[in-house]
């Protein structure tokens, strides 16, 4: 794992180059995307069936393979042992109340002249919700989908997901159970974006698709955009920590290990002002990798695109954060309020020694699929508001027409505009003068 110094002359340099990440823009990947999606929309059923054999190593004959009703998704929830059903409905009950507070609703207000002046809110009609499968199976990301979908009203939940050897997860399916999804199909990467995108004889299509995935998903997503809507284009998982000094360094080395085990080019970064205390996080890496199941991914990770940096302390340690503008924020440190306000720029951010990232994950409330790859600077984490849209609603009265007319009538003449003035003119009381 790379060891820098905010202080190295070239800090800057070495910064950027760790946080570069041009996966999702290979054009390779673009190619094969775009080569899948076309035939997805042309062949339908057929090309779905075809790309999920050849890349989830299956062989099913035709769509009712992979197809789950609410039956088989019942029947997944039932098998679970209690405790584990327990768990996964209590992360849906605090999922759920704590997207509750996002949900908006309609509004208007009306001039002196009684013109009414507003905004309609509804829930989209029908959704797709991508839950990635490749490489470990996420029965969080599936509440974390579909539970916001679910307050904002959403008409039918689609729900997309790959199950690699043919091997279907009973957590992911029981989560699909209680979160409400509608109807599973179990496929993945392209071949299923631009099944929800154009709808095939089995996929209904669908208005919006959201849900992180590899780069394959998110090149499809990319590319379908416009037709349908998407929530985000979700790269590899991240952490950053700024950490005072203080934590049980073992507590910090686990929580970079818990997003980097997601892939082997998720990124996890620890920023401190003190070298010894980088030393002892770099001493618990050590010991505690070679016990981690997923070693070699951690290891990947880390050595791709791993760093420890020492600032010079936490206002600069703030600083960069704002630069890297993280997926996840983990502030450990002895007041994590009093850094809130020099901090723009993160999906989530985790307060305090007590408040691992992985709370997050699973069950602390908000959403955890999060901006990644710096879009914090301008992106926010997937919420209810996602799943509803805004109508503008105006209806002007007898007076309001007199104020508005004139006004409109000046500036349509100033675009050149006739029939724009003239109908604001014919409205006014001596359009006929
Ligand atoms: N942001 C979040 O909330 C969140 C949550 C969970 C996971 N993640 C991230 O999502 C990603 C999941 O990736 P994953 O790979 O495990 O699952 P995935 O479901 O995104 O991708 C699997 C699919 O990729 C396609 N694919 C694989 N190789 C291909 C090839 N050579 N050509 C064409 N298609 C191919 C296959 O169709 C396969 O079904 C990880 O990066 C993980 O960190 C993010
Ligand atoms: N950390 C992931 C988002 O980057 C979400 C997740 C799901 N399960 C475990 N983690
Ligand atoms: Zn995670």
């Amino acid at each position: 794992m790379q060891r820098l110094s905010s202080s190295q002359a070239d800090f800057d340099a070495r910064l950027k180059a760790l946080l570069a990440f041009e996966t999702a823009q290979d054009p390779a990947v673009d190619a094969a995307v775009a080569a899948i999606c076309d035939d997805v929309k042309a062949r339908g059923d057929a090309a779905v069936v075809e790309y999920t054999n050849r890349f989830d190593r299956m062989s099913v004959a035709d769509m009712a393979a992979l197809t789950l009703s609410r039956e088989q998704l019942q029947a997944a929830h039932d098998r679970l042992p209690a405790h584990v059903r327990e768990a996964l409905e209590a992360a849906a009950e605090r999922v759920r109340r704590y997207h509750e507070k996002q949900l908006a609703h309609s509004w208007s207000y009306e001039d002196e002249d009684g013109t009414l002046l507003g905004q309609q809110v509804t829930p989209l009609d029908r959704v797709g919700i991508y839950v990635p499968g490749g490489k470990a199976a996420y029965p969080s990301s599936v509440l974390m989908n579909a539970l916001p979908a679910k307050v904002a009203g959403v008409g039918e939940i689609i729900m997309v997901v790959p199950t690699p050897n043919g091997e279907q997860n009973d957590l992911v399916l029981a989560a699909a159970y209680i979160a409400g999804v509608d109807k599973v199909f179990t496929c993945g990467g392209a071949q299923a974006v631009a099944a929800l995108a154009y709808g095939t004889e089995s996929v209904p299509q669908v208005d919006k698709i959201t849900g992180p995935g590899n780069a394959y998903v998110a090149a499809a997503k990319r590319r379908v955009f416009g037709v349908v809507g998407i929530d985000m284009v979700a790269g590899p998982s991240e952490i950053l920590v700024i950490c005072d000094g203080d934590t049980d360094p073992d507590w910090i080395a686990m929580d970079l290990f818990s997003q980097a085990e997601h892939d082997e080019i998720a990124q996890a970064i620890l920023l401190c002002p003190s070298a010894d205390y980088i030393a002892r996080v770099e001493a618990s890496i050590e010991k505690l990798l070679p016990a981690m199941p997923r070693r070699a991914i951690i290891e990947a990770s880390l050595g791709n695109r791993g760093a420890l940096i020492e600032v010079s302390d936490l206002d600069e340690a703030c600083a960069i954060s704002n630069y890297i503008a993280p997926e996840h924020l983990e502030l450990s440190v002895a007041q994590p309020e009093a850094w809130l306000d020099k901090l723009r720029h993160a999906g989530a951010i985790f307060m305090g020694r007590f408040t691992s990232e992985s709370l997050g994950d699973y069950c602390a409330g908000p959403n955890h699929v999060l901006p990644t790859s710096r879009t914090a600077r301008f992106a926010s984490p997937l919420g209810v508001y996602d799943f509803q849209k805004r109508s503008s609603l105006i209806r002007v009265s007898h007076a309001g027409a007199q104020k508005l007319g004139k006004i409109a009538s000046v500036l349509a003449h100033g675009e050149g505009l006739t029939a724009h003035a003239r109908a604001a003119e014919l409205r006014l009381d001596q359009a006929g003068d």
